[in-house]
């Protein structure tokens, strides 16, 4: 038998305090908690069965998958170290560095056009065991990925957000975000699509609503609402960003949002701003892991004046964009 069928329904309450509300959702109301999840259904009344219509079995298989969602939930939420240990450049090489990542942090993965960032990413993706081109090898927690369980969980532990975030989904929104709160067993899902819209919103500035078909949404709109989704919703610790600046979001509102939920932020850039707004970059040369430098507090200052001249930018951009003459210089600003 399943060890969460025959452990007492009071200790998996304490593992799992989420048990309660698959008790309540299925009318079961355990008078004495001492009891397992099969003493319980096979105590229960022919009647039940008939007014859930249900059977015994099918509670049982429903229990273990129910517990099963909440052990990966809890496995993915324990990461505290990502590690890129060391491969070879495009000549070959030795890559002179690894890569430490820890929650909470942000790190850029800086280079010129063609140096190797995406592929940067796509091992973290894969999380690469000397099996991919560049030869490096990727540990969570100080273990390699095949080591543990961690390889059931590729899926669950990353969350990927791109320039190309298309929806092909015929749902709307609210429904969207329902299914993925409801997968990840989330208990107030009505508030987090509320919260979750709000954010989205705010990160955009392109307001849509509830009842907007996701197919409806601009590049903008779209990004904003994985990137809120990814922070509310999404349990995966580890966040992999390739190439938001020109996406049609707040840069720093995103990146401040993803930080607060503690989780590890990897973004492949090219943008100044991104680059200063990070704890730290890896310099990727050659398709090899260079050197890590640590953003310094001469350049966390420089990140005010260059941010003025973004906004000055921004600004002449919406000039021309809403269709605008430039009559004399000053007008725009
Ligand atoms: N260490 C490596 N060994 C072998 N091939 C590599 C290595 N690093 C990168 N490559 C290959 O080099 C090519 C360019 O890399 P990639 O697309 O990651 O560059 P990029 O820096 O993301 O470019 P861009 O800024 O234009 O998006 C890819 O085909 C990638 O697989």
């Amino acid at each position: 038998m399943s060890d969460c069928l025959s452990k007492s329904i009071m200790i998996l309450q304490k593992e799992y305090p989420m048990v309660a509300d698959f008790l309540s959702s299925f009318n079961l109301k355990p008078e004495d908690d001492s009891k397992n999840f099969t003493e319980i259904v096979n105590e229960l009344p022919a009647s039940y069965f008939e007014d859930q219509a249900t059977d015994a079995d099918q509670l049982f298989e429903l229990f273990q998958e129910f517990i099963n969602g909440l052990e990966d939930t809890q496995t993915v939420q324990s990461i505290d170290s990502l590690e890129v240990l060391a491969g070879k450049d495009k000549s070959g090489n030795s890559e002179s560095c690894n890569l430490n990542l820890i929650p909470g942090e942000i790190t850029c993965i800086v280079g010129p056009t063609g140096s190797g960032k995406s592929r940067l990413l796509a091992d973290i993706e894969w999380l690469a065991n000397a099996d991919t081109p560049t030869g490096r090898t990727v540990l969570i927690n100080g273990e390699k990925a095949d080591d543990s369980k961690i390889a059931q969980m590729g899926g669950k532990l990353i969350a990927q957000i791109t320039q190309n975030m298309n929806f092909v989904l015929d749902m709307s929104v609210e429904e969207f975000l329902r299914m993925h709160a409801q997968s990840h067993f989330m208990l107030n899902v009505e508030e987090v699509i509320t919260e979750v819209i709000k954010l989205a919103n705010d990160l955009s500035g392109e307001p849509f609503q509830p009842d907007t078909p996701v197919t409806f949404l601009s590049g903008g709109q779209s990004r904003a609402l994985m990137i809120a989704n990814v922070a509310c919703v999404g349990q995966a610790p580890i966040v992999l960003i390739d190439e938001i600046e020109n996406a049609g979001v707040n840069k720093k509102k995103s990146l401040d949002l993803l930080v607060k939920k503690d989780k590890i932020v990897l973004m492949a850039t090219h943008d100044p701003l991104l680059i200063l707004l990070a704890d730290k970059r890896v310099v990727i040369k050659n398709g090899g892991m260079h050197k890590v430098i640590e953003t310094n507090s001469i350049e966390r200052d420089f990140y005010s004046e260059l941010e003025q001249l973004d906004n000055k930018l921004q600004l002449t951009k919406d000039y021309f964009r809403y269709g605008n003459e430039l009559k004399k210089v000053g007008d725009i600003y």
